[in-house]
């Protein structure tokens, strides 16, 4: 097999043209508006611009092609390096992005002007191209593990990059003849170098878009099930859990304890003090009642100053224990409000109703245990407040 150098030149500007037209066609989308990807929307800009002036080589004069085409790719790959570092740290391009790339071309023109022999610039290309993209590759051994799937193919990409890149800087000086042309190199080696960066390349370039669309769908799926205030499951997360819960509890008869807890008065720091105090309330209460769950457990937030806490594997007691040590607990919370002077403090209610299966043949819906759990909330309301009433989920015979 031959690896003719202008074939996969082609092939490579070909590609190159494809990922743009792909990453150009969803820059108004979610994905498209990610910044990792407006780098690398940049960096496959500047490959093809590349690749494109490497095929026009002998419509410009020879220097000025040699350091122009090669500047361009180098920029290309500090910018996909830059994209790596955006995903893992959210860091984007920065002064010494440029101080790295500016000192590459000035050297390469220096080296040109000097009319050093081919293969001292190939080999000044190579280490140039190998210093731009290490930061990417130490940034993916180091944080690469706990980040998105996709990233291994971009570490395995900056790998064989990596490698071809240092092969290359010392492959010419090993070779019987002096190499005249990237399109007539000294020896066959040289094209399965340049496949190889060229596979690199793309892996890197490919496994970026992959892992940032792996981290929108992420974000979007935790923005779906989230409250963005407290953190909490929200209302719609809350209740497709609690069903799954219920189903759990009759299989493994075991008892659930669903319990509906709302902030007192709460409307009056809204009006005393600000929403934004009343924001902060809502967060440290959250804080507060995560900190004395379990992992197991489930919290979330059903909507203004309302929350549900799924307590699996808990009798009417337990929970009726748990759930006043949580009434007592925010009793003696305070809050400091941003920028306000004094502490806020704030009671709750809570209306607990556990299902036995031991004990209730009946398996009661989610929809039947939020309402008793609802009317067990009122009559702690009515009764005057921070209290909690708990019932099993049959007889409502309040603990
Ligand atoms: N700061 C803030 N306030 C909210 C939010 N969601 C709902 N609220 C407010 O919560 C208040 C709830 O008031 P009410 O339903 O009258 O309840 P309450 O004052 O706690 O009275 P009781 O529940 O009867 O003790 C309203 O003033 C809502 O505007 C929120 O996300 N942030």
């Amino acid at each position: 097999m031959i690896n003719d150098i202008a074939t996969l030149l082609l092939a490579l500007l070909l590609c190159h043209a494809l990922l743009l037209t792909h990453l150009l066609s969803v820059r108004r989308t979610v994905l498209g508006r990610r910044p990792e990807i407006r780098l690398l929307l940049l960096a496959s800009l500047a490959m093809s611009c590349g690749d494109l002036l490497m095929m026009l080589r002998g419509q410009l004069p020879g220097p000025f092609w040699l350091v122009l085409s090669n500047s361009v790719i180098a920029a290309g790959a500090r910018l996909m390096s830059v994209s790596a570092r955006c995903l893992l740290v959210g860091r984007g391009l920065c002064r010494i992005d440029l101080t790295c790339w500016l000192a590459g071309s000035v050297g390469m023109m220096v080296l040109v002007a000097l009319k050093l022999p081919y293969s001292w610039i190939v080999s000044w290309v190579s280490l140039w191209l190998t210093l731009l993209l290490l930061p990417a590759l130490l940034l993916l051994m180091h944080h690469g593990r706990r980040s998105e799937r996709a990233l291994r193919m971009v570490l395995g990409g900056c790998v064989i990059c990596l490698l071809s890149t240092l092969t290359r800087a010392v492959e010419p000086h090993l070779a019987a003849q002096e190499p005249v042309s990237l399109l007539q190199p000294a020896s066959p080696l040289s094209g399965w170098l340049f496949l190889a960066m060229t596979f690199g390349a793309f892996s890197i370039q490919f496994g970026l878009l992959m892992a940032s669309f792996e981290r929108s769908a992420a974000q979007l799926e935790q923005m779906a099930t989230t409250d963005g205030l407290t953190g909490c499951l929200n209302r719609g997360a809350t209740r497709a859990l609690v069903g799954h819960e219920i189903e759990r509890s009759r299989r493994e008869q075991r008892p659930l304890a669903l319990v509906l807890l709302d902030l007192d008065h709460f409307k009056r720091i809204n009006d005393d003090h600000g929403h934004a105090a009343g924001d902060a309330v809502l967060q440290g209460f959250a804080q507060a009642v995560r900190s004395r769950l379990r992992q197991s457990d489930i919290f979330g937030r059903m909507g203004g100053e309302e929350f549900c806490v799924v307590l699996p594997s808990t009798d009417r007691a337990g929970a009726h224990e748990v759930v006043d040590a949580l009434r007592r607990e925010i009793e003696r919370m305070t809050v400091t409000p941003p920028g306000g002077a004094g502490r806020l403090r704030v009671t709750v209610s809570a209306g607990t109703v556990v299902f036995d299966p031991l004990v209730e043949r009946l398996t009661p819906s989610a929809d039947q245990l939020f309402a008793r759990a609802d009317v067990l909330l009122y009559r702690a309301k009515h009764a005057g407040r921070n209290q909690v009433q708990t019932s099993g989920w049959v007889s409502l015979t309040p603990v």
